[in-house]
């Protein structure tokens, strides 16, 4: 893999079409001398009769203008060539950047999503992918064509006359000189730069999450003071950027083409001197405007790849984190044991050294105060992230040495935050199973006591649900991933104990959903309220990330301990209810 597939995280196939790109932009650059050199070749025509006496053949100039139409159709050929192999292709290849990105998100531990927020990510995959679209098409094409034309150029005028190509090119290493050495002072702006957008983009989600609170609250938007102060540093940094940009461009600009005069100072002395015709000279001359148009276009393709680090040094740090890693493999049964795990986010451990049995096809409940790592256990058996010591084997085999896929091949989640995506119910539900049909959609659908409020929605099972199906009640949202889970039909099952926050008519719907659901399999339930546990087949008690106690309910109230108490508070708190 080429140095420049590497920095650019370039696929086999994006690598192939960068090259094919910069040939394709290479092709247009010299298509476009052709036109050029006919315009010096008619102008030469015009002219010679005048510096050397005789008559314009004007058939030369006939013939020359039909040259012109076929270099202009050649100019448009190679241009719509090159369009086709820049543009499209760094569309293709961001396409499949931003998918690559997405692939290795899915496959990244848990603890990785903990130290990104989600405005950093969306950040990663579309402004950082946009910017190196723009690399892929505007500047890395561009700057190696118009090097290679430029160099082209150069050698010959050099034939035609070294000196005065000598003149026209001193000034180009003071230009770049000077690009070069303003590149640490424009590294950090453009750093700084994309900082303040990431903390503006921060804020504006921030903003439009705590719509309710600041309509409740009646915060005005000025009120929200922090949106305010980052849309400010983004648009001074962006200012400063320009301007210093601007700076050093038009610096390198000026000086660079000081070379014109320099070349016409010369070329006069040699004309006095009479070792160069004035014909020549002027069509010397002509040719120079033309080429520091190629020499300002690289100098500012190369101060965007000067700052090619900025671009791709968060995607390289998405993209080199460590996958989760696993074999797809079978387990024999869904016995799941947890031996002396110990588990910490950042520092801390909040799961201690607990070790417990859930035989298949048994009923578990966690239960514990706020906080003691009821949640935790429950994510660690998913393998959401891994456990630092001990270990959870499913079927006899550590989940550690498991594909995260295969593993969750055997898990359906039932947690109070239902996510829903910005698609119809019927795809919604499908998620369970991409390869239902219709009709498995529907009857799962019915097992979970959706159908009849689906069939009351605009366009039944085609309703669009909108962002996080925000129209839909906690209860049907609640019943929708129940489907779901009944779709998958997978043989755990992990439940948050998902009725805390409903009405009672919806609880019972729920609650009869998730009787379906949990037939025969083995069940692993979070719950708050002690009297939904008192059927299950054993009850884990934690306390302050450790396993205090265990048994089923009647074991544990005889033990007069932790679960004793909890369940004694919730009795209590019932009969205070107003
Ligand atoms: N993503 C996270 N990053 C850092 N700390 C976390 C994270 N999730 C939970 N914690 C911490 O881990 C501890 C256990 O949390 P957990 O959610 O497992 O408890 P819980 O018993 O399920 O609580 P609750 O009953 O309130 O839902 C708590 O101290 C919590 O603050």
């Amino acid at each position: 893999m080429s140095r420049l597939q590497k920095a650019l995280f370039l696929s086999d196939k994006g690598y192939a079409d960068l090259k094919k790109a910069i040939f394709a932009c290479t092709l247009t650059n010299l298509a476009m001398l052709l036109p050029f050199c006919v315009t010096v070749m008619i102008f030469s025509e015009i002219l010679t009769p005048f510096v050397n006496g005789g008559s314009i053949q004007w058939n030369h100039i006939w013939m020359l203008w039909g040259a012109g139409i076929v270099s202009a159709i050649l100019v448009f050929l190679a241009a719509k060539n090159d369009y086709r192999k820049t543009y499209i292709a760094s569309y293709k290849e961001s396409n499949t950047t931003r998918l690559r990105i997405a692939e290795h998100l899915r496959k990244l531990p848990m603890n990785f999503f903990n130290t990104k927020d989600l405005s950093e990510l969306t950040t990663n995959m579309m402004a950082d992918c946009s910017s190196m679209e723009s690399l892929l098409s505007s500047t890395i094409p561009p700057l190696i064509a118009n090097g290679i034309t430029v160099t082209l150029t150069c050698i010959l005028l050099a034939f035609f006359d070294w000196r005065l190509a000598l003149c026209v090119f001193i000034t180009v290493p003071i230009a770049f000189l000077i690009i070069w050495l303003s590149r640490n002072h424009q590294k950090k702006l453009f750093e700084k730069q994309v900082d303040a957008k990431l903390v503006a983009s921060d804020q504006v989600q921030e903003y439009l999450e705590g719509m309710k609170i600041i309509k409740s609250c009646g915060l005005s938007g000025s009120h929200f003071s922090a949106l305010d102060k980052a849309l400010l540093a983004m648009k001074k940094i962006a200012i400063k950027v320009e301007m210093a940009v601007g700076v050093f461009m038009s610096s390198a600009s000026m000086i660079l083409q000081a070379g014109i005069g320099i070349t016409i100072f010369v070329g006069a002395i040699l004309l006095t001197q009479g070792q160069i015709e004035l014909l020549p000279l002027l069509m010397f001359l002509l040719m120079v405007t033309r080429i520091y148009g190629p020499i300002l276009a690289i100098l500012a393709n190369l101060s965007s790849l000067l700052n090619l680090n900025v671009v791709t040094s968060r995607m390289r740090t998405l993209l080199t984190t460590p996958a989760m890693d696993g074999e797809g493999k079978t387990v024999p049964n869904c016995d799941i044991e947890l031996s002396h795990v110990t588990f910490a986010y950042n520092q801390e451990d909040v799961i201690k050294d607990v070790s417990c049995k859930i035989p298949q096809g048994s009923v578990t409940a966690l239960v514990g105060p706020s906080g003691s790592g009821k949640s935790t256990i429950s994510k660690l058996i998913a393998r959401f992230w891994d456990v630092q010591q001990g270990k959870i084997t499913v079927g006899g085999k550590d989940i550690k040495s498991m594909e995260p896929e295969s593993l969750m091949s055997y898990m359906s989640f039932v947690f109070q935050d239902v996510t829903l995506f910005n698609d119809t119910v019927m795809n919604n539900i499908r998620l369970g199973n991409p390869n239902a049909t219709d009709d498995q959609v529907i009857a799962a659908a019915k097992a979970a006591y959706c159908d009849e409020f689906v069939r009351e929605m605009p366009d039944g099972y085609q309703t669009v649900l909108g962002e996080n199906g925000s129209t839909l009640s906690g209860g049907e949202r609640q019943r929708i991933s129940i489907a779901r889970a009944l779709l998958k039909n997978a043989p755990i099952i992990l439940l948050d104990e998902a009725t805390a926050s409903l009405d009672p008519e919806n609880e019972v719907l729920v609650q009869k959903a998730i009787a379906k659901l949990v037939e025969g399999k083995t069940v692993i339930m979070i719950a708050h309220r002690l009297r939904t546990v008192v059927d299950a087949d054993q009850i884990l008690v934690l306390d302050n990330g450790r396993l205090a106690e265990y048994g089923t309910h009647d074991e544990l109230m005889k033990k007069n301990g932790l679960y004793h108490k909890l369940f004694h508070i919730q009795q209590e708190s019932l009969g205070w209810a107003v």
